[in-house]
């Protein structure tokens, strides 16, 4: 029986996913990014699922990418990087938000799958580096990209071009967390969040806000007709209207999904 890597938890409408290879800092060894990929998919097929939130075990979040299987990398073709392209794409599309919970490090792939992750909340111990220079290779999942997105150019080129960590502070200073709690509140905070984001909205408005904020990631005109489109299409539910009628007679608005 392969020693489980990712142990799933299920709070409410919400999956809580932990990387469990607390021996390697929950390095992203081939297994285990193949593992979780698979919790995840697995999570968002449940139409009642609203919200995963992905956090680590023991002292760490993640401390990157496995460096014990670069050697195996010599020669390396895109086929080589293919599990770690679908577990960040299948974080980054996920059909529900992904909460990244952050205690201790996140350095590397693992500062990657909080910044491929919709929203983040972090503790007083946290720590966030792309140190990969320093292994003389550049973010190989999306941090040069999404980085840029979420502290912006100059921040990010500090991160990118000294490989050097930043603290909790720093992190929710620059907006790479929406929120900083002490360590023991991380994950009650990440359900708390879920917990609204199932409650104040239908899954399918919840989905296309969500794929409607991706669309920043394109050009903003593509954005922009991404967003409409995802809007119309909102707007044309029963919910829609059911929330628009309940907020007119001052009541909860009672959603059905549909
Ligand atoms: C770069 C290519 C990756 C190869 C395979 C991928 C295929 C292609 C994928 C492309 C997309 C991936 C892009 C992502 C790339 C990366 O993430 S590269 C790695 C980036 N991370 C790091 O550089 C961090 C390395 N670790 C450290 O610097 C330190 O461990 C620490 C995080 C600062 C913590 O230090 P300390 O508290 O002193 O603990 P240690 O004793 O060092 O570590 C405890 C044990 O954990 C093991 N470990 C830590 N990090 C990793 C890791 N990244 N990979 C594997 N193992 C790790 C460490 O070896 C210790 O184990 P033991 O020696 O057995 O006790």
């Amino acid at each position: 029986m392969p020693e489980q890597l990712v142990t799933v938890e299920r709070h409410g409408t919400t999956v809580v996913l932990t990387l469990d290879r607390p021996s390697a800092l929950n390095a992203l060894s081939r297994a285990l990014v193949a593992e979780l990929a698979e919790r995840l998919e697995e999570a968002a097929a449940d139409e009642a699922v609203r919200a995963v939130v992905l956090t680590g075990s023991a002292k760490a979040f993640c401390a990157g990418a496995d460096i014990s299987e670069i050697p195996n990398m010599t020669g390396a073709s895109p086929l080589d990087t293919l599990p770690f392209d679908r577990l960040f794409d299948t974080v980054a599309t996920l059909r529900v938000p992904t909460i990244a919970a952050v205690r201790g490090l996140a350095f590397g792939g693992g500062c990657e799958l909080v910044l491929a992750c919709d929203t983040a909340v972090a503790g007083r111990s946290a720590r966030f580096a792309v140190p990969e220079v320093r292994l003389g290779v550049i973010p190989g999942a999306g941090g040069t990209q999404r980085l840029v997105h979420a502290v912006g150019k100059a921040k990010a080129m500090r991160m990118l071009a000294t490989g050097a960590p930043v603290d909790a502070e720093w992190a929710y200073a620059a907006g790479l967390v929406a929120d900083l709690v002490d360590d023991d509140q991380v994950l009650h905070r990440a359900l708390e969040l879920a917990g609204q984001i199932a409650g104040n909205a239908p899954r399918a408005v919840a989905y296309a806000v969500d794929s409607a904020r991706r669309a920043n990631d394109l050009p903003l005109h593509q954005g922009l007709a991404h967003e409409r489109r995802n809007f119309l299409l909102a707007l044309g539910t029963s919910d829609a209207q059911e929330g628009v009628a309940a907020f007119t007679d001052r009541r909860t608005p009672a959603f059905t999904g549909r």
